[in-house]
């Protein structure tokens, strides 16, 4: 488990109760980030996901999008918490695992049919890819994909994401544990 054994887990964090997936330990180690940025390419390169953007959200998204666009041949666009973005934005609202958040994307970053894969590290309630989701389809962007390093199906974002018809694809899953 060359991708799971390098993320560390921090329990109580942000909260009591919580199991906090940490993949700063997976990402700081060049190997670990190879193989979490060569899976992702090959996988996209080969599964017949067909998007032209990566649109990556706030913040560890950006760590993993900005990669995966490079080596795809993508651009990249972000999500952003609120007051970020410089120029005319679209909002919305969403729960989170521990608490409320609200995401923003400029109104001009996608166009009308544009093809999206989105990126995040990882999948809880899915309350942030929902929302994003969200955001690019207000944009006029269809949502071809969406890609985490750790899914966290226990919680139940797998099931509601792909109950709404996304395709899913993650590297690595912490279950009961
Ligand atoms: O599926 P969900 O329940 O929505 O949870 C997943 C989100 O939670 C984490 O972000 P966090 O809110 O900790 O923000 P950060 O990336 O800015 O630290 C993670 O990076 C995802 O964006
Ligand atoms: N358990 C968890 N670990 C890391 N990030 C999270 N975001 C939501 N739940 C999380």
């Amino acid at each position: 488990m060359p991708i799971k054994s390098r993320i560390r887990t921090v329990p109580d964090y942000p909260k009591k109760g919580i199991m906090f997936r940490d993949i700063t330990t997976l990402i700081k180690d060049p190997v670990g980030f190879r193989l979490v940025i060569d899976n992702l390419t090959q996988h996209y390169l080969s599964n017949g996901v067909d998007f032209d953007v990566i649109v990556g959200i706030e913040a560890r998204g950006f760590i993993l999008g900005g990669a995966l666009a490079y080596t795809l041949g993508k651009g990249f666009v972000p999500v952003r918490k609120p007051g970020k973005l410089p120029a005319d934005v679209v909002q919305l609202e969403y729960e989170l695992e521990y608490g409320t958040d609200k995401i923003e994307m400029h109104t001009d970053s996608l166009v009308e049919g544009q093809r999206v894969l989105l990126v995040d590290d990882l999948l809880a309630t899915g309350g942030t890819a929902l929302a994003a989701a969200g955001l690019v389809e207000k944009l006029g962007g269809v949502v071809a994909g969406m890609a985490f390093i750790v899914n966290l199906p226990d919680i139940g974002g797998e099931k509601k994401i792909r109950e709404k018809g996304y395709d899913i694809y993650s590297l690595t899953e912490f279950e009961g544990d």
